[in-house]
């Protein structure tokens, strides 16, 4: 079977950027992508995109309009498909059975069920979203309850693995596209014209087809050993710290063993993002689930190592600035989770700054891509009285890296942001506005910390001490 039109449930990160690379490569394929929100969907119809990522604004403007379609009416966006991608949010329970851990599953359940009220012809129904492990069962039992008439749905699980910041780059060349089916002869059928869709421009040896349970269960796996390279990393930085050893001379030394390998063994202030933390705590609940608590202890530590790590940094900083940073002005350049995007989903900018203003500092923040609001949003605790207006008090968001720095105590660099390198900002300028000593702390690792303390900064970086190397 050969895919004409497309159907994507979901305009967000991953439905936005993939189904456009799709409508950008398959001149042959309609793509539809359909979402509830009508604020999103408009934002992806005018000129300034929703979200920001490199390369996404060239993709979106080339295709909209000739076989890119943005839209709100799902049920139309459905019934003309006769492939789905179900790419809706799967976020953490925030309350209930599992609250805190499980995925909740509410978006993709809907989703199902609106394509099963609405199919009249056959439909391959992909799972894009990432979920626990055998959610595709789930999805079949609800389809076929539901359909009316004897529609055909065949499931499929179609993991994404793009990252933020590099998305466009990451789908136009993936190392891999994993596609998992149930091994029947019509769940091969299916298989075969998701893989047909890919071949566009994959090539075909980097399309794996698995069972579909595989599948699922390798997006949870991926993220799990990549989030558990950094707290790994990240925990080495502790000792590093306590020892005089440099992380990025044990990372460098570490990764040039092949076995190990060179990338995601960078230290920092902690993993974010709206993926690592959620996909981990879903892969510890499924093993408590699953009645393996050993299992879930084991992952589980991923996760507290990364917060360990936030509050070491904060320990850290308020230590160094004498033990109290009340009414102390820090500067925080970078509020995204990491570069080149405007994304703050578990940044570890907003634990900081919490952290900053329960010890009643005062916090000036820059970033080049976050949107004023966003930051604010971040930072007000839900439902607590009162909370916003306390925010705005202690938080003030500049314009430029500059301007944040202006008389502050200690300059922290949270985001790894191009701007934010030595090479390209004026440190020299920077050190004569700020209150003396001034304080940096790099997050990041980004900095030439001899250089910058030639110009008299007090700086301070993860994994690292001041005198590392010496005896
Ligand atoms: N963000 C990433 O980098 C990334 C990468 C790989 C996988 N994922 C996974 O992909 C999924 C989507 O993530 P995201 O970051 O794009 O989320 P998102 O919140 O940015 O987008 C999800 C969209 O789905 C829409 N939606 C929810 N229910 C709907 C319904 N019933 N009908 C129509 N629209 C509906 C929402 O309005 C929202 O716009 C998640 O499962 C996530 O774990 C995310
Ligand atoms: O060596 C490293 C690499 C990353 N990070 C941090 O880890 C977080 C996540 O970074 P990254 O993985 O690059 O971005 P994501 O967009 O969260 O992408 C991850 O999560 C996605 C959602 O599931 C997956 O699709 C991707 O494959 C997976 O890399 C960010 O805060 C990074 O700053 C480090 O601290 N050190």
């Amino acid at each position: 079977m050969t895919v004409k039109s497309i159907c994507c449930i979901g305009a967000g990160y991953v439905g936005g950027p993939t189904c456009a690379v799709i409508a950008y490569k398959c001149h042959d394929i309609k793509v539809t992508i359909v979402d509830l929100n009508q604020a999103r969907i408009d934002a992806w119809n005018s000129d300034k995109l929703p979200i920001y990522e490199p390369g996404l604004e060239e993709i979106v403007m080339e295709r909209r309009g000739k076989n890119l379609f943005f839209s709100t009416d799902v049920d139309q966006g459905i019934q003309d498909a006769d492939l789905i991608f179900v790419s809706v949010n799967t976020p953490t329970k925030k309350s209930g059975m599992g609250a805190g851990m499980a995925a909740d599953l509410a978006y993709i359940e809907a989703a199902t069920r609106r394509i099963a009220q609405v199919s009249k012809t056959p439909k391959i129904v992909v799972e894009k979203s990432t979920v626990p492990c055998r959610t595709a069962q789930s999805m079949r039992t609800i389809l076929e309850a539901n359909s009316t008439g004897n529609i055909r749905f065949d499931i499929l699980s179609n993991p994404e693995f793009l990252a933020e910041g590099t998305a466009i780059k990451d789908l136009l060349n993936p190392d891999r596209v994993l596609i998992g089916a149930l091994q029947t002869p019509e769940g091969i059928k299916a298989q075969n014209a998701l893989v047909g869709v890919y071949t566009h421009w994959v090539p075909r040896d980097r399309c794996i087809t698995t069972n579909l349970w595989s599948s699922e269960l390798s997006k949870l796996a991926a993220n799990a050993m990549l989030a558990q390279r950094i707290s790994s990393v990240n925990a080495l930085s502790a000792i590093c710290e306590a020892t005089g050893a440099d992380v990025d001379e044990v990372a460098y030394a570490c990764g040039r063993d092949t076995r190990l390998g060179s990338k995601f063994l960078k230290a920092s202030v902690g993993f974010g993002g709206s993926c690592f933390q959620k996909d981990i705590l879903n892969l510890v609940w499924l093993s408590t689930q699953l009645n393996l608590p050993e299992v879930a202890a084991y992952w589980k530590q991923v996760v507290d190592m990364n917060e360990h790590q936030k509050h070491r940094f904060v320990q850290r900083i308020i230590s160094t600035l004498f033990n109290t940073i009340t009414n102390k002005k820090i500067a925080v350049l970078g509020f995204a989770f990491k570069k080149d995007t405007g994304d703050t989903r578990e940044s570890a900018a907003i634990t900081l700054i919490k952290s900053f203003i329960q010890e009643h500092a005062r916090v000036a923040v820059y970033d080049p891509k976050v949107e004023p609001e966003q930051i604010m949003m971040d930072l007000t605790e839900p439902g607590v009285v009162d909370n916003r207006k306390q925010v705005e008090q202690h938080v003030q968001i500049c314009s430029s890296a500059m301007e944040a720095a202006q008389g502050a105590d200690a300059l922290i660099i949270c985001t790894e942001w191009d701007e934010f390198k030595d090479t390209e900002l004026d440190y020299s300028k920077i050190y004569e506005s700020m209150n003396k000593p001034a304080f940096l702390f790099d997050g990041r690792l980004m900095l030439d910390a001899p250089k910058l303390r030639n110009m008299g900064f007090k700086v301070q970086v993860i994994g690292k001490t001041e005198l590392a190397g010496t005896a």
